[in-house]
């Protein structure tokens, strides 16, 4: 603690404001453990020794009342976890009109009265605590639920509390520079994307509260918090949301298994553990309810390693199942099987006609166009079945009649008694057999009509699509060629007819799969948070909106480090545009992750990439500017990396990755590593967990997304090419991963752009 501390005006009664929150804290928990009838006993326990409380009007209500405390487990919980820092800021309001002066103090979770409902301590997702956020000091307001509130902020402070102890207490006003910000980020790179609550900027504040109900895409720079943002919009919805909204229906979308991981030891803090956490392919799989065999995703990989030409030619397919041209299609298709089920004739039982083809017909196309294709088909098959059983009855009647009365004519109009004998029971029979038709009829008309209509599974439907190359080009309007349709057809046939799908395939069929047979109500989230978006295709996007029936998405993500831009999106502009017509667009270019320094050598790339992005402006941050070094034999190498984390430990950084350009390079990176330094070294593949004591050895294209304290880039046998988009993005999100150092290490001088 600092001797500034301790003369701030207002140490004392903070102190013990501190204190009143632990041990209250410690009441409610103990008492909730035992028996509310213990409260009272457990209160004066604690604070029994206490003489400034006394005047409290908090204490008062409290001792009388014991009822507050009824809490869910979950709020037991969340006050457990806090317990060591309670809050971190507090505000001064005093409502227009009155002279009144509230002191809010904010905090990860609430605590209040019930009764009274004063608070102890307020969430920071509570609309007050938006003035920490955007509030300047003087005249403010706030909004809840659409009411505008009034007042006047006379005081934001912010608290450096360790293990429950008062260590700084700071008064932040329009001048001040935003320390704790410059401190937070300063430090070490473990569990930093839980604690940025007190440090959240204005612009990310706006986002993570903007409008729920819409949804919001974020074009943000390398560290400038996307993921962080992400997730406390998650936050923030289930604080809003709780009465409404099961966490469960919220569902994140991750890259990979292995950034699941790394987000979800933020989720607990922020108490979003319960949210679906699925990648895309996962996601789909659950939906239709099938685990389908896929092939490696290697397209990238070769792509980087530049040594498959067919790879290379046939990239374009990978974009072109993306499409909005590709989507038309799948609509087309739709569209022309819909038609296989009109129906062709009318619907009779026996020779009675039920119902007409054209209005089978009519309901299919017009009526009950909400459902899917077979789920309508099985809709009028059920109507069809209640014809029968409404009908059923008199159709029998009937046939009884006609013959009851031939019978009855024959006993009084049929003089010659043998001849009338033979014709009663002649007409008996036939009566007998006609009710056995039209029973049978009864039984099997509505099966044997619905015979007419195919039944096919989605898979014979996406193969089906692709064994007509002109048919295709016919679907796109013209959009592709007839060449090119031949190759996506015997590209995509070779596949599929093994009942194999690629990762682009996957897209195409949830969007068929939505719309011939529907998704069950179970699977579908209502509200969707998409990291690293970039990385989807308009098609992924479109057929998400489609299965979920939500345009509730949060999508964050950076163009500049679109690596798969060969599939995924080259703009926004289709996506706000066409898929989220009610999205907000915001641009975030402020970068928290990594130093000025670093910064300004990442930002020399991205005027080499084909986008006209604003530079990224890093926060005012000082460090070393990263070193290139050159190294001769692979000894060397692991020497040199040897010292670099061992300097690093010194200075007290924990995290350390060496990036290489593929996994090639990293494979023998890791292997030089790992003769210097047994058991100290990880090579990081896809779906596995990040270990915090090793150096982490990671190909560039699985490095996004993560951050480190240390990193160096090194190339044993690859070059970094200016003129090849891929792998200025490559370098770019490279550089973009180091919290304070980066260093480039290679063999040559050129082997970086
Ligand atoms: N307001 C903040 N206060 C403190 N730290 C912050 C703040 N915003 C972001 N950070 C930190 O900056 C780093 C980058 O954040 P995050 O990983 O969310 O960025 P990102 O935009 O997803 O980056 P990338 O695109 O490179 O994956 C993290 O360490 C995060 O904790």
């Amino acid at each position: 603690m600092t001797n500034e501390t301790q003369l701030h005006p207002d140490y004392s009664s903070e102190k013990d404001r501190l204190e009143f929150t632990k041990r209250y804290i410690d009441v409610v928990i103990q008492t909730s453990q035992s028996s509310k009838e213990k409260f009272k006993e457990n209160m004066e326990k604690a604070f029994g020794d206490v003489d400034w409380l006394e005047s409290s009007a908090a204490y008062i209500d409290i001792l009388t009342n014991a009822s507050f405390f009824e809490m869910s487990k979950e709020e037991l919980e969340a006050l457990t976890k806090v317990k060591k820092k309670p809050y971190f800021a507090r505000i001064d309001y005093s409502q227009k009109g009155s002279n009144k002066e509230e002191k809010h103090y904010i905090g990860k979770t609430s605590l209040y009265q019930r009764e009274n409902q004063e608070q102890i301590i307020v969430d920071w997702r509570s609309p007050i605590a938006n003035l920490y956020y955007e509030g300047r000091i003087g005249n403010v307001s706030y909004e809840v639920e659409d009411e505008q509130f009034e007042g006047h902020l006379s005081l934001k402070r912010q608290y450096m509390i360790e293990d429950g102890e008062l260590e700084e207490i700071r008064d932040i006003d329009l001048t001040t520079t935003d320390e704790l910000l410059q401190e937070s980020l300063a430090k070490s790179s473990s569990n930093r994307l839980t604690e940025i609550i007190s440090t959240i900027q204005e612009e990310q504040n706006r986002i993570i509260r903007a409008d729920l109900n819409k949804s919001i895409i974020v074009q943000g720079a390398a560290g400038s918090g996307k993921t962080t943002i992400a997730l406390h919009r998650i936050s923030y919805f289930i604080y809003n949301y709780k009465q409404h909204f099961d966490p469960r229906e919220l569902m994140i979308l991750a890259p990979s298994s292995l950034f699941i991981d790394y987000i979800s030891e933020a989720l607990p803090e922020l108490g979003v553990e319960k949210v679906r956490q699925t990648t895309f392919s996962e996601y789909v799989m659950t939906c239709l309810e099938k685990q389908l065999k896929l092939t490696d995703d290697k397209k990238l990989i070769e792509l980087i390693e530049e040594n498959e030409k067919k790879t290379i030619e046939t990239s374009w397919i990978s974009g072109f199942k993306g499409s909005k041209t590709f989507r038309k299609i799948l609509d087309t298709y739709i569209e022309e099987i819909e038609k296989r089920f009109y129906a062709k004739t009318d619907f009779y039982v026996d020779k009675y006609r039920l119902y007409s083809a054209k209005k089978y017909t009519h309901l299919l196309r017009e009526e009950y166009t909400y459902l899917p294709i077979y789920r309508r088909v099985e809709k009028l098959k059920g109507l069809l079945q209640s014809y029968v059983r409404s009908n059923k009855k008199e159709m029998v009647k009937k046939v009884e009649l006609f013959y009851d009365d031939k019978i009855e004519k024959a006993l009084y109009q049929r003089k010659h008694a043998a001849n009338r004998k033979e014709y009663i029971s002649k007409a008996l029979d036939k009566k007998a057999k006609r009710l056995e038709d039209i029973k049978k009829a009864i039984r099997t008309s509505v099966t044997s009509y619905m015979k007419q209509f195919e039944k096919k599974n989605l898979y014979t439907y996406y193969e089906e699509l692709f064994q007509d190359p002109e048919r295709l080009v016919a679907y796109s309007n013209g959009a592709l060629s007839l060449n090119k349709s031949q190759q996506l057809c015997d590209y995509t046939l070779k596949i599929v007819k093994k009942r194999k799908y690629e990762m682009e395939d996957l897209a195409p069929l949830l969007y068929l799969q939505t719309y011939l047979y529907g998704i069950d109500k179970f699977y579908k989230a209502k509200n969707v948070v998409i990291d690293e978006a970039q990385d989807y295709s308009y098609l992924q996007l479109y057929a998400l909106k489609r299965a979920l029936e939500t345009d509730m998405f949060t999508l964050v993500g950076d163009l500049a480090q679109g690596i798969h831009s060969y599939r995924g999106l080259q703009s926004w502009e289709p996506v706000y545009q066409d898929i989220f017509p009610r999205a907000t667009y915001t641009e975030l270019q402020k970068s928290y992750r990594t130093t000025i320094e670093i910064m300004n050598e990442a930002n020399k790339l991205l005027s080499k990439l084909p986008y006209t992005f604003p530079k990224v402006n890093p926060v005012v941050r000082h460090g070393e500017a990263p070193k290139s070094i050159t190294y001769k034999t692979h000894k060397d190498l692991s020497l040199l990396i040897e010292q670099m984390v061992q300097s690093g430990r010194e200075e007290g950084f924990q995290t350390f990755a060496v990036i290489g350009k593929s996994m090639v390079d990293c494979v023998t990176i890791a292997k030089a590593l790992e003769e210097a330094l047994p058991d100290k070294v990880k090579l990081l593949e896809e779906q596995e967990t990040i270990p915090k004591d090793r150096i982490v050895v990671v190909p560039s294209y699985l490095s996004k997304g993560l951050e480190f304290d240390v990193v160096m880039i090194t190339a044993v046998n690859e070059r970094f090419h200016e003129e090849n988009e891929l792998d200025v993005k490559l370098q770019y999100v490279a550089m973009t991963r180091p919290l304070h150092r980066l260093y480039f290490l290679s063999r040559e001088a050129n082997q970086f752009i």
